[in-house]
């Protein structure tokens, strides 16, 4: 089966991680990585993260645009550099390359420009793509149908010089209707990679939703999960709980077909027998 092409924005801190787990996913190849400096050391993503071969050919921001895009074809861009990522967009849109946009926080208008290209592509957008903090999202907002008088609050922890609010519990709480400004509460120590609390407070118990990504790599893993639904999706704008929406309906289906068969066969069985005593 031919292997999904990747094209990834941003070798930073998280880019890394993810271009390592795209790099071992027999599924993908990782074409290139965009850069805002031209690399000195290496040229290959894989020689940087010390694997085998040569994945993801290492290039400056600088380079990118149709031509590029044309003459270094991918399938889907993964973008986990910062806002400015969301410039190179259109002429990618323009060729159908889909995009999956990980910027955990856009300037305003962006979010209309990214639903723009949706017309064009499929464009997923996901602040935390973990599937982890996706599936408490679904969940906290069944708990606050459920217990609609519950004081509500969030907790969001990471690495120390993270300067800005966490764009997760920003989603979360606009997802909640909760006060951006006195419903999330920021812890920043250490090096806490991400970890996001939803407290429900009734009078006479607390419900805590958690969710803590140990490493970056749970970043690539939730990009691959993104990718090999969006590679099938049409033109549109989505988000991680579409995917896993869809995944639970996949399942559902074949659940049904399974137990459909498995009556069938029973019947059929059932028949025979009977059939032996007439
Ligand atoms: N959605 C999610 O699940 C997650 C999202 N994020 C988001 O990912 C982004 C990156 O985070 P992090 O890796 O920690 O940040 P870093 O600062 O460590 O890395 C940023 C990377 O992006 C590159 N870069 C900056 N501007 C551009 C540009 N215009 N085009 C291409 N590359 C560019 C930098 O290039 P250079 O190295 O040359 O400076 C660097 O490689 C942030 O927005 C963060 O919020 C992070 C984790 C999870
Ligand atoms: O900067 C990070 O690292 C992260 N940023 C995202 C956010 O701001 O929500 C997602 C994740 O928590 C890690």
């Amino acid at each position: 089966m031919n292997k999904i092409k990747i094209g990834l924005f941003g070798f930073g801190k998280t880019g890394k991680l993810v271009a390592h787990e795209f790099i071992n996913n027999e599924s993908f190849e990782l074409v290139w990585v965009a850069k805002r400096s031209a690399s000195e050391d290496f040229i290959f993503a894989s020689d940087a993260l010390g694997l085998k071969g040569q994945s993801g050919k290492i290039v400056p921001i600088s380079e990118i645009n149709k031509e590029f895009f044309t003459n270094n074809p991918v399938d889907i861009i993964v973008d986990f550099s910062d806002t400015s990522g969301v410039n190179y967009y259109a002429p990618a849109a323009d060729l159908g390359i889909k995009i999956i946009s990980a910027i955990s926080q856009y300037e305003s208008g962006d979010m209309e420009y990214l639903k723009n290209l949706g017309l064009k592509t499929a464009v997923l957008y996901s602040p935390n793509i973990t599937i982890g903090i996706n599936l408490i999202l679904m969940a906290a907002q069944i708990f606050q149908n459920i217990l609609p008088h519950a004081d509500i609050e969030i907790i969001e922890e990471h690495f120390r010089n993270k300067n800005e609010v966490s764009g997760t519990a920003k989603k979360i709480a606009d997802t909640l209707g909760l006060d951006e400004e006195t419903q999330i509460n920021s812890i920043r120590v250490g090096g806490i990679v991400g970890k996001h609390e939803v407290i429900f407070g009734l009078p006479n118990q607390t419900i805590r939703l958690t969710h803590e990504s140990i490493s970056k790599a749970a970043f690539g893993q939730g990009a691959i999960f993104a990718a090999k639904w969006l590679i099938n999706a049409g033109p549109g704008l989505y988000c991680m709980e579409d995917v896993i929406k869809n995944r639970v309906k996949e399942q559902l289906l074949e659940k049904q077909m399974e137990e459909k068969a498995s009556s069938n066969y029973l019947q059929q069985f059932k028949n025979k027998i009977l059939g032996l005593f007439k």
